[in-house]
């Protein structure tokens, strides 16, 4: 990653997407020493210095003045007390939260300050291959824009959004995404299972079927439903199990599950956003 006058980067909260993010910029080069994390667990520190060879704190300290970037990677509902430990402590450094809900507002009247970008990554981050959205707070400058993109580009894609109540349908969507990936991950290989495979074959037939069918639709100028189409082969086995799930109306009970989230991700906002 390029050399950047307010390098040194502050994790506040140092479990699994503060550690997606920090594996991807040590992959590309940024120096451990210029990063450090706020973690009150002393298991979870551990893990960090032993992982990274990052520097892992227990409460926020002087150290935190040189970030010109800090990493919000808390629980929502952890948010309001650990900027209320942290804000004194920070200097005029950009701001970025990964946290679900928690609106920028609020973070700006915690952190008495506008310079905040909110985002919502997801856990193929640990692979390189995360899709996080993001959204900038009026004032935030192109330049800091510019050095969030290059922060996150070592996690994988991003793209920006432009109404920050669009981050609520990305939590729902690719935020949470990934476990519902898993999900069928799991009814596949049991059903694989079930009908006489191992649990290894079945597994390896099912994680390959998601990642060629992404790759395919990805490279694809088709729409998922021509896609789709194309393995349906007249009165055979894919139209037997698609008329399955279309009797049993999955389709319409996963649209309101990705609702439901939507619902969980504005609540969260309300109640630890005050
Ligand atoms: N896990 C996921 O798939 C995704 C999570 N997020 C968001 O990322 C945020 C973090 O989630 P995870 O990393 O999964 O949670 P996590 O539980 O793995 O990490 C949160 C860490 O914060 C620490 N912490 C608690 N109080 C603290 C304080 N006062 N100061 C500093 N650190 C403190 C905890 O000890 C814990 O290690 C959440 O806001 C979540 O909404 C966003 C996208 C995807
Ligand atoms: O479940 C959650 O609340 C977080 C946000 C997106 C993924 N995990």
């Amino acid at each position: 990653m390029k050399t950047s006058a307010h390098q040194a980067i502050a994790f506040i909260g140092g479990g699994n997407m503060a550690s997606a993010v920090i594996g991807g910029l040590l992959r590309q080069g940024l120096p451990a020493a210029q990063i450090e994390v706020v973690e009150p667990f002393a298991e979870a520190r551990d893990k960090l210095k032993a992982q990274f060879g990052v520097a892992a704190h227990e409460r926020a300290g002087a150290g935190l003045q040189r970030a010109g970037l800090v990493v919000w990677a808390v629980k929502p509902q952890t948010f309001k007390d650990a900027a209320a430990q942290v804000a004194g402590h920070t200097g005029q450094a950009l701001h970025l939260s990964v946290a679900a809900g928690i609106r920028s507002d609020s973070i700006a009247a915690w952190l008495g300050t506008q310079r905040i970008v909110r985002s919502m990554p997801n856990t193929p981050a640990l692979v390189g291959k995360g899709m996080t959205a993001l959204f900038a707070r009026p004032g935030v400058s192109d330049e800091d824009k510019a050095w969030v993109e290059q922060v996150i580009a070592t996690t994988g894609e991003s793209l920006w959004v432009d109404a920050e109540t669009d981050l609520d349908a990305v939590t729902a969507l690719s935020g949470s995404g990934p476990a519902y990936v898993f999900f069928f991950l799991e009814a596949m290989t049991q059903a694989g299972i079930e009908m006489g495979l191992s649990r290894e074959q079945a597994y390896r037939l099912a994680t390959g079927t998601f990642a060629g069918a992404s790759e395919l639709a990805r490279a694809s100028q088709d729409p998922p439903e021509v896609l789709r189409q194309r393995v349906t082969s007249k009165g055979g086995t894919t139209y037997a199990a698609i008329t399955s799930m279309e009797q049993a109306q999955v389709k319409e009970l996963f649209i309101r599950a990705l609702h439901a989230a939507r619902e969980r991700a504005k609540e969260l906002g309300d109640e630890f956003g005050g």
